[in-house]
C-alpha cells in the first residue's frame, strides 16, 4: 500500500486506458536518464539522495542552532527568494498552521518566523520591521550567490536594525548564512564577519533545496521533527525508485501530466480544501514552473484554495476554457475537527448539518467539486497524505520533487535549469543603472519613451 493515495479515477474520461501502458516505455527511459545521469542538468540531481545521504553533523548543527535562536530571540527573519525562499514558508505553514505567529509564545513550539527579501516593496520591510518592534530577534540569510537584489536589499536593512540593537559583534553571532560551501559574496561575508554558516549543496537546485539548510533551519526554528521529515522523504525515495507505473504513483501522475497535456490540457491547477496548504502551491508552482516551462512549451502551474476560490475561479473552472486540469492536495485527517453546532432558529437552514463534522462536510465538499468540474469536462486527479505530519510533508515533497524530473524528461527538457529567469534580472541591471550594463540600459530606455 502506497504512503500517499493517488487517485486518477477522475481522468478516465479524458484518458483511454490504453494510453498509460503505452507510456511506460517512455517512462522507463526517462527513468534511465534521471537514474544514471544520462539527462540534461545531470549534475542537479543530488536531491535525489539526499534523505538518506545528507550531511548528519550539519544537520545536529542545523538543529543547535535552532535551540539558540529559540532561546535568545523572539522572532526569527527568514531572508530569501524563489528557492531560498518557498521551501520554508510552505513547509512552515503547512506544519505550523495559519495563525502561527500569531499565537502566545506559551502555545507555539518554537519562535515567529517571518519571512523577507522576497519582494521588492519598501512597505513591507516597513511593516515587518515595525513587527519586530524592540525584541529580541536573528536572521537566517539565504542565497547561492549572495548578489540576488531582493535578499540583498533586505539584508542590507535588516543587518544595520540588528547592529543598531546588539553592536557589531552580537550581531555576527545572530546572523545564519546559508550558501555555497565556497564561492559568492555571501559566503566571503560570512566567514568575514565570523556568522555560523550552512550550505546549499552544489548539485540541488533552488527550487529542490527544501530539505537542504535551506529549509531546514526556518522549519527547526518552529520546533519542527526534522528527524521526521527527512524520514518520510527518506521512504518516498525508496518507495518512488520503482519504475513500472502501476507501482510508482509519482511516475503515474508525471506519466498522466504528460498524456493530459498532449491533448491540449496546457494548465494544471493544484488545489487544496486546508488554508495551511496555500504556500504549498506556491513552492510547487516553482518546482512546476521553472523546472519545465522552457523551450516554448511546458504546462503552466497554477492554483486555486478551496472552497475558497469556488466563488471566484470556480466559475472559470466550471465553464471556461478548457485547457485545465485539477491536482487536488487532500488531507485524509486534518490535525483538528469541529461538530456544526444546533441552532433552535434554524434561520440559515443548516439543522441538517448539525452533529455532522465540518472536516465530514469539507469531504462531501470535496466530492461534489470534483464530479461537477468532471462533468464540464476538467480532469482531476488527487494527492492524499494522511495528515499533516512532518513524516508526510517530507513524503509529499519527494513525490512532486521525483514526479516533475520524470515529467521533464517525458517533455524533451532540461527539468534542472531556469535560464529564463536571468531575463528579467538583466532588464532590471540595466534600468538601475548597474556597472557592466550600460548599452542594454540605454536600448530600455529609448523603448520605455518610445
Ligand atoms: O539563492 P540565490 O542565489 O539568492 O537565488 C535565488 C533563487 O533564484 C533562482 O536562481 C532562480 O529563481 C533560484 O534557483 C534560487 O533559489
Amino acid at each position: 500500500m502506497s504512503y500517499i493515495k493517488f487517485d486518477d479515477s477522475k481522468v478516465k474520461k479524458f484518458v483511454h486506458e490504453n494510453e498509460l501502458p503505452e507510456m511506460q516505455a517512455l517512462v522507463t527511459a526517462a527513468d534511465q536518464e534521471l537514474r544514471q545521469g544520462t539527462g540534461a542538468g545531470s549534475d542537479f540531481r543530488d536531491w535525489l539522495d539526499l534523505p538518506s545521504t545528507y550531511d548528519q553533523d550539519e544537520f545536529s548543527r542545523i538543529q543547535r542552532a535552532a535551540e539558540k535562536i529559540r532561546k535568545d530571540s523572539e522572532v526569527l527573519v527568514v531572508i530569501g527568494i524563489g528557492g531560498s525562499y518557498l521551501g520554508a514558508k510552505m513547509a512552515v505553514d503547512f506544519l505550523n498552521g495559519t495563525f502561527y505567529n500569531t499565537q502566545p509564545s506559551s502555545k507555539r513550539r518554537g519562535v515567529q518566523v517571518v519571512f523577507a527579501g522576497n519582494s521588492l516593496s519598501a512597505s513591507y520591510l516597513q511593516e515587518l520591521t515595525d513587527f519586530i518592534g524592540d525584541r529580541d530577534f536573528s536572521i537566517n540569510i539565504i542565497s547561492k550567490s549572495g548578489t540576488t537584489t531582493e535578499p540583498s536589499i533586505a539584508f542590507r536593512l535588516l543587518k544595520a536594525k540588528l547592529i543598531k540593537k546588539y553592536g557589531e559583534n552580537e550581531a555576527n553571532q545572530r546572523i545564519y548564512a546559508t550558501t555555497d560551501a565556497k564561492h559568492g559574496a555571501l559566503r566571503q561575508e560570512a566567514t568575514a564577519s565570523q556568522y555560523e554558516t550552512f550550505v546549499i549543496p552544489d548539485g540541488v537546485g533552488g527550487r529542490y533545496s527544501v530539505l537542504t539548510p535551506v529549509g531546514l533551519l526556518p522549519i527547526a526554528a518552529t520546533g519542527a521533527d526534522l528527524n521526521q521529515l527527512m524520514k518520510g522523504a527518506s521512504d518516498a525515495a525508496k518507495a518512488y525508485a520503482v519504475t513500472d507505473l502501476k507501482e510508482n504513483p509519482a511516475y503515474r501522475y508525471a506519466a498522466l501530466r504528460n498524456i493530459l497535456y498532449r491533448k491540449g490540457y496546457s494548465t494544471e491547477l493544484v488545489e487544496n480544501y486546508e488554508p495551511n496548504l496555500r504556500m504549498f502551491a506556491e513552492w510547487w508552482k516553482q518546482l512546476m514552473g521553472e523546472s519545465e516551462g522552457k523551450d516554448q512549451k511546458g504546462i503552466y502551474p497554477s492554483s486555486a484554495n478551496f472552497t475558497t476560490d469556488l466563488h471566484s475561479l470556480g466559475q472559470y473552472i466550471q465553464e471556461g476554457l478548457r485547457d485545465l486540469f485539477e491536482t487536488v492536495i487532500k488531507v485524509k485527517e486534518p490535525p483538528y475537527n469541529l461538530d456544526v453546532p444546533m441552532d433552535e432558529k434554524n434561520l440559515d437552514g443548516l439543522n441538517y448539518l448539525q452533529g455532522m463534522s465540518l472536516n465530514e462536510v469539507n469531504e462531501r465538499a470535496y466530492e461534489g467539486v470534483v464530479l461537477a468540474h468532471n462533468d464540464g469536462g476538467v480532469p482531476v486527479l488527487t494527492v492524499e497524505i494522511p495528515d499533516e505530519s512532518e513524516y508526510s510533508l517530507g513524503y509529499l515533497i519527494y513525490f512532486f520533487e521525483v514526479a516533475v524530473a520524470i515529467s521533464g524528461y517525458l517533455n524533451g527538457i532540461n527539468p534542472f535549469n531556469q535560464p529564463g529567469v536571468e531575463a528579467y534580472k538583466k532588464n532590471m541591471f540595466a534600468l538601475l543603472g548597474k556597472p557592466g550594463y550600460e548599452e542594454l540600459g540605454q536600448r530600455l530606455n529609448r523603448e520605455l519613451n518610445q
